[in-house]
């Protein structure tokens, strides 16, 4: 597989592009970051991108793709539905192609979310604690966001009512922010790569389900199975979980 790297020179690009490199059938053919000109992807004849950009730039990035036929696995955040819809529609007119967003390319990662999701119907408490690096883009993290999403989808299928909370008075921002109705609290702090924590509580108890990326390397093999797997999913999948055998 002919494979071009976008946001080749950033933290998780560079590894990205030693790790396409290091792979057996795979060719990194091009390597684009920020001021390089895009159709480097096309005169080099790339099969397939990885895309670890920035949320501002990814939709422009993935609609060139998506236009030259060139399946994408994309790691950069800053999806809601309307982005995703977006996608979709894109991807109607052009049906071989495949594109997949991953919020977090970490088997860890991956688990910790199932983990929580299946946690979530047994406690009346529940809350995201996302904490990364100081030059993080976004926050929350798209993890933090997928995560309280799945949780939230959870208590929902089981019948569970909102969490408690009785904060009446506070400063701004005390309390995080509220995604589907699940609180996400955002740490930065020099030092830390990608960790998040779910602490669920019930009467006389709690259970903290963590997660720690340690190195950017964390990363790289969920890319590459999404780089194998991205020529035989069409269309737009959302979670890597969707190419791995998890059951
Ligand atoms: N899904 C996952 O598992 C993970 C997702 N991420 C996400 O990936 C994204 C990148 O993270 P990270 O590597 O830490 O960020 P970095 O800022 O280290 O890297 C991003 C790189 O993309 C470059 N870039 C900016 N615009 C373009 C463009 N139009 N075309 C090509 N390259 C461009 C940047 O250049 P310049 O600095 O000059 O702007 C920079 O070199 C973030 O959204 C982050 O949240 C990160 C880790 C794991
Ligand atoms: O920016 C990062 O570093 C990360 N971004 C992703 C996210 O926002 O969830 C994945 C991981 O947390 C690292």
């Amino acid at each position: 597989m002919r494979v071009g790297v976008l946001g080749a020179r950033g933290k998780v690009g560079s590894e990205v592009c030693r790790a396409v490199e290091a792979a057996e059938g795979m060719e990194l053919v091009a390597a684009v970051d920020a001021g390089d000109a895009v159709d480097t992807l096309v005169t080099a004849g790339a099969q397939a991108v990885v895309d670890f950009t920035h949320p501002d730039v990814v939709m422009d990035n993935l609609e060139f793709c998506i236009d030259h036929g060139i399946h994408a696995v994309v790691g950069t955040t800053g999806f809601d539905d309307a982005r995703l819809d977006t996608l979709r529609g894109w991807l109607a007119d052009a049906p071989s192609v495949g594109v997949l967003i991953a919020p977090n390319f970490s088997i860890g990662a991956i688990l910790m979310m199932r983990f929580a999701a299946a946690a979530a119907p047994f406690y009346e408490s529940v809350e995201v604690v996302e904490l990364h690096h100081p030059t993080k883009a976004d926050a929350p993290s798209g993890t933090a966001r997928r995560t309280a999403e799945l949780i939230a989808a959870a208590r929902h299928d089981a019948g569970l009512g909102p969490v408690p909370d009785a904060t009446s008075t506070g400063l701004d921002g005390a309390r995080g922010a509220v995604v589907d109705g699940i609180h996400v609290h955002g740490l930065r702090v020099r030092g830390l790569v990608a960790h998040q924590e779910v602490i669920l509580g019930g009467p006389g108890e709690t259970l903290t389900i963590r997660h720690d990326s340690l190195d950017r390397a964390s990363f790289t093999p969920g890319v590459l199975a999404g780089l194998r797997a991205i020529d035989t999913h069409p269309g737009l999948t959302v979670g890597l979980e969707h190419f791995l055998d998890l059951d």
